[in-house]
């Protein structure tokens, strides 16, 4: 058995437009997933997140499977629209309310609550105004951060201010394929960079408001760029790859630089950056959240897409995502991350897989590929403590089936499953098996 640190914290992660539904109730906005969702062709089989698994009304019950299942921390976001249904300015006490009795009810289960403040769904009224392409979105932001703050701050001691800046600035701006669907490389660059602005303003208002004691770090989508070959040439494309995927907000966060091959790369798209920006950006976290899936394999492929690379197809099992289930990556990842931008506590705050789930003849998911996948992970993560590094806690992404964004419900990560018509969770092998690991704070070998 192999064991991890006393008072390791195991978890689920989810996200507020992926699993509440109820998008519009008591006086919630639309967000720009909401928009983006019911405009047709956007998300496959047309799904939307109107009913997702009702979790805005099933909350409790949830909780309790949370209490049922052993976690120790939850990991939830907040959606921005219902607490400011204008984006600024009038609150929304019934949206409130809703956050404010699921961390009681968290609280009440002994379960460590971790609050997402943005997990993608910004309000539509922000976008009117132009969203994350306008500047001015850091003092939304840190006005949105600042009420949180004040309001959930007395009993949650951990905040990540944003779930994946790299997702919202490309595959929102630059590849148009999640919300608000633009295509723009020009707004994708300045989108990242308000991002991280509106982070460290973020971060400002953390440590003077009443929430200052906790801890608050934000979350990245991290993977291992490996190059297909020896070459010159691939490892030039890895590195330009590397510095997209992963240093474009690790550098900012914990050097106060851009990669300058990025800089180089994209001339005079690249946005104006003074010192007094980067000065924001890289004000001290206290730790590191990794939603950690697979690695990619890179070559050079002149004049191709943004970087002029290629992703080289690899043998080996996938997920239903064609993600290559690749656990080493993870502790690779881990272990650079620690000696590159480290020493800092890091979090696993995703982790998981979608296979092709079924109920079996008598009720059940017996879903063997999830349990091996997550245990070829959790020992990864064992080994990169060994060698020094501070992992805290681990997410497993998700405790519930939900709304896969742009793949709508066609693809189930959760250790519960979902039988949407009737709402019923059913847990899977792996929700079983994820509570023992709980429980005896370890993995077999
Ligand atoms: O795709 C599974 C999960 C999403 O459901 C989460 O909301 C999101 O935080 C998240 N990030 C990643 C890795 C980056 C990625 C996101 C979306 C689509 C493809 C890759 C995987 N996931």
């Amino acid at each position: 058995m192999r064991r991890f640190p006393e008072g390791f914290l195991w978890g689920c992660a989810t996200a507020s437009y992926q699993i509440e539904g109820s998008p519009l109730a008591d006086g919630a906005s639309p967000s720009i997933w909401h928009r983006f969702s019911h405009t047709p062709g956007n998300v496959q089989g047309g799904d939307t997140g109107d009913v997702a698994c009702d979790h805005y009304r099933r909350w409790r019950d949830d909780v309790a499977l949370m209490r049922e299942l052993g976690l120790k921390a939850y990991r939830f976001s907040i959606a921005w629209p219902r607490v400011l249904p204008d984006g600024t300015g009038r609150v929304n006490e019934a949206g409130v309310a809703f956050y404010d009795r699921l961390v009681d009810a968290l609280l009440e289960a002994g379960i460590v609550p971790f609050a997402t403040l943005y997990h993608w769904d910004l309000p539509g009224a922000l976008q009117d105004r132009g969203g994350w392409a306008n500047r001015d979105v850091v003092g939304w932001f840190t006005e949105y951060a600042g009420l949180m703050f004040e309001r959930l701050g007395d009993r949650v001691q951990h905040w990540i201010t944003l779930n994946e800046p790299w997702c919202v600035a490309h595959l929102g701006h630059v590849a148009g394929v999640h919300a608000p669907g633009m295509r723009d490389l020009w707004a994708g660059l300045r989108v990242a960079h308000h991002l991280l602005l509106a982070h460290g303003e973020a971060v400002a208002a953390f440590r003077a408001s009443r929430a200052g004691r906790g801890r608050i770090g934000i979350t990245l989508n991290l993977a291992p760029q490996h190059a297909a070959t020896s070459s010159q040439t691939d490892r030039a494309a890895t590195d330009r790859a590397d510095a997209y995927h992963n240093r474009l907000f690790l550098d900012p966060l914990f050097k106060g630089r851009y990669p300058a091959v990025l800089v180089q790369h994209f001339g005079e798209a690249w946005p104006e950056v003074t010192d007094e920006d980067l000065a924001i950006i890289r004000r001290p976290i206290d730790f590191l959240g990794i939603n950690y899936y697979s690695r990619s394999v890179v070559a050079d492929a002149p004049g191709e897409g943004l970087l002029g690379i290629r992703h080289v197809d690899t043998a080996g099992a996938r997920t239903a995502m064609g993600w290559e289930i690749y656990p080493q990556g993870l502790y690779e990842l881990l272990v650079r991350l620690h000696r590159e931008y480290g020493p800092l506590p890091l979090y696993i705050t995703e982790n998981g897989a979608a296979f092709d789930d079924r109920l079996d003849a008598s009720g059940q998911v017996d879903d063997a590929e999830r349990v091996d996948y997550l245990h070829r992970h959790f020992l990864a993560a064992r080994r990169a403590i060994d060698d020094g590094v501070r992992l805290e806690g681990y997410f497993v992404w998700s405790m519930l089936d939900n709304f896969e964004w742009a793949l709508g419900y066609s693809k189930r990560f959760g250790i519960v499953y979902v039988d949407y018509p009737s709402q019923r969770r059913i847990v899977k092998r792996s929700g079983r098996w994820y509570r023992q690991v709980i429980e005896a704070n370890g993995v077999p070998e």
